[in-house]
Order: structure tokens, then sequence, then C-alpha cells
């Protein structure tokens, strides 16, 4: 039998998925289906990626073994409640929603559907993401193998309770976002000493992706990697002071509060 994914809605996260899959080799580019409302979208998908637009999310649900709901969460319960009765207890439902519960899943379907929430990020796009997946107790073992295999296609991927799904959001889903800020942030900073702002970027970028590799790789506390670039009377802790009187720490752990806040309260 053919392996096929569907997706409803193929936008930023969306593509991001697609790209991850197809690159991973997990799923045949043919054998992934798509439904957009936006035309454009899904011409795009097909042209770049080589998937099987789809005209209907009825023909969607029909064509997928594993169905990805990945429209935002305001209009998910009534575009999956549309389908509702076409989606069978065998299939496979996962919704990378941000705010939209387990629960809420099975109160649009039934109890006794497969349902899945995850929270993946945009880095899944070049391989890099980092997933947190929650399951109802209809999945069965392999099932729930099938759906870690998928989003560890292109990056990390853990079975998380869903009760840590708000710290996801803030840790790992909406933070790409801040990490592109602080490496902006960086440049900015090298441009105004006079640097090219091409270079800046590369400079940057490949800075934060090394450091994230030494606490991955290293297993050593942040705070010990931080210690090894602080020469005494040097440049580092100087700068690292900085950010402290500015209250760089503050801001971030902060910026994970109001995100988690605002998912647990969607
Ligand atoms: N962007 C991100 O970094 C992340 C997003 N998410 C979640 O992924 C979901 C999608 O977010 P994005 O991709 O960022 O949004 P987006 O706006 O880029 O994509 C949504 C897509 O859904 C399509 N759409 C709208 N109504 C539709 C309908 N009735 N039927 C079919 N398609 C429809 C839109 O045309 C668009 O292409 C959201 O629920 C969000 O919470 C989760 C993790 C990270
Ligand atoms: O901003 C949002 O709501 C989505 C969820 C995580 C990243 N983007």
């Amino acid at each position: 039998m053919k392996k096929t994914i569907g997706f409803l809605g193929g936008g930023n996260m969306g593509k991001a998925i697609i790209t991850g899959l197809i690159s991973s080799g997990l799923y045949e580019a043919p054998n992934i289906f798509v439904f957009d409302v936006n035309p454009a979208a899904l011409t795009q998908l097909h042209d770049e990626l080589g998937i099987t637009p789809v005209s209907s999310t009825e023909e969607l649900a029909k064509q997928s073994a594993v169905l990805v709901i990945s429209v935002k969460p305001n209009i998910l319960p009534a575009v999956l409640g549309e389908i509702a009765g076409r989606i069978t207890k065998e299939q496979l439902v996962v919704s990378i929603a941000a705010g939209i519960t387990l629960t809420q899943l099975t109160d649009i379907l039934t109890p006794e559907h497969k349902v899945v929430r995850v929270m993946p990020n945009t880095p899944a796009l070049v391989g890099e993401g980092m997933s947190a997946i929650s399951v109802n107790k209809q999945l069965t073992a392999d099932e729930r193998q099938q759906v870690l295999a998928i989003f560890q296609s292109f990056g990390k991927a853990e079975l998380v309770d869903e009760k840590l799904m708000d710290a996801v959001v803030g840790v790992s889903g909406s933070s790409p976002a801040y990490v592109y800020l602080f490496i902006e942030a960086l440049a900015d900073g090298a441009v105004a000493e006079g640097m090219p702002r091409p270079m800046a970027y590369q400079f940057a970028a490949q800075t934060v992706l090394g450091s994230a590799k030494m606490v991955l790789e290293t297993g050593k506390h942040p705070g010990e990697l931080k210690d090894q670039v602080c020469s005494p009377g040097g440049t580092t802790i100087l700068a690292v002071n900085s950010l402290e009187q500015n209250g760089f720490r503050a801001a971030a752990a902060e910026a994970v509060r109001v995100a988690a806040e605002k998912n647990r309260n969607m």
C-alpha cells in the first residue's frame, strides 16, 4: 500500500514540514497530498516540491493515511468539523495548531478517533526541527512510533505529556523568531562597526549555530560554556555584563512565559 500523508493548509509551517519530509526521503513527493484554499500556494507547492494538490478537504481526507491539520488555530474547529464525518477511526489526525488540545480534537471528531497534537517549528525546512508530540489513548505503540518517525525525519522530536505543550511553544515553537531577532541585532551591531551586512549575518548565524551545537554535543552547562569564552579582563565579560544590565536574560525568559500563557488561553 502507498504510504500517504495529507496536509490541510500549505502555509509557512505546512511547507516547512513537507520540505523536511521530502528531503528526508520518508515520503515521496507525489504521495504527499495538500489542500489549501489559496490556489497560488497550492500551485507553488506543486511546482517547487512535486506534491499532489487536491481540490477539496473531502478528497484530502480520503487520500491520506495520516492527515496533518496545518491551518490557523481559529479556523481549525470549523475546517475539521466539516470533514469529521469522513475521517475513519484508522486514520491518524495530527494537529499542529497552537493551543488546540487533544480533547478539543476529539470533541470535534469522537473519543475513538486517533488524534495527535504536535508543536513543531520552522527549522523543519532545513532538517533541524524540534517537535513535541502528544497522543491520545487510541494510538497503538506502532502508531506512536510512526508519528515520532515522521517528525524525527526532519529534526528532533519527543513524545511529551500534553501539559508541557505551553512551555514547548515558548521554548521551541515560537522561539526561532526570537533567535532571528538576536541574529539580526548582532548583525546590526557589527554593521555599526563597519562590517558589510551579508558578512554580518553569516558571522552571527554561524556563531548561533555553533554555540547551539556546543550545548547539544558537549552536554556542558551553558554557564560553563559561557565562562570558557569570558577571558579575565577581556572583551566578552564586558559584553555579558552589558547584556545583563539591559535585562537580556529576563527578557528571554519573559518571552517564553508570555508565549506559553497565550498558548494556554487560545
Ligand atoms: N509558523 C510557525 O512557526 C508555526 C506554526 N504552527 C501552527 O501551524 C499552523 C499554521 O501556521 P502557519 O503555517 O504559520 O500559517 P500560514 O497562514 O502560513 O498557513 C496557513 C495556510 O492555511 C491555508 N488555509 C486557510 N484557510 C484554509 C481552509 N479553510 N482550508 C485549507 N487551507 C486553508 C492558508 O491559505 C495558508 O496557506 C497554525 O495552527 C500554527 O499555530 C505551529 C508551530 C510553528
Ligand atoms: O505564533 C504562533 O502562534 C505559531 C505557534 C508557534 C509559532 N507560531
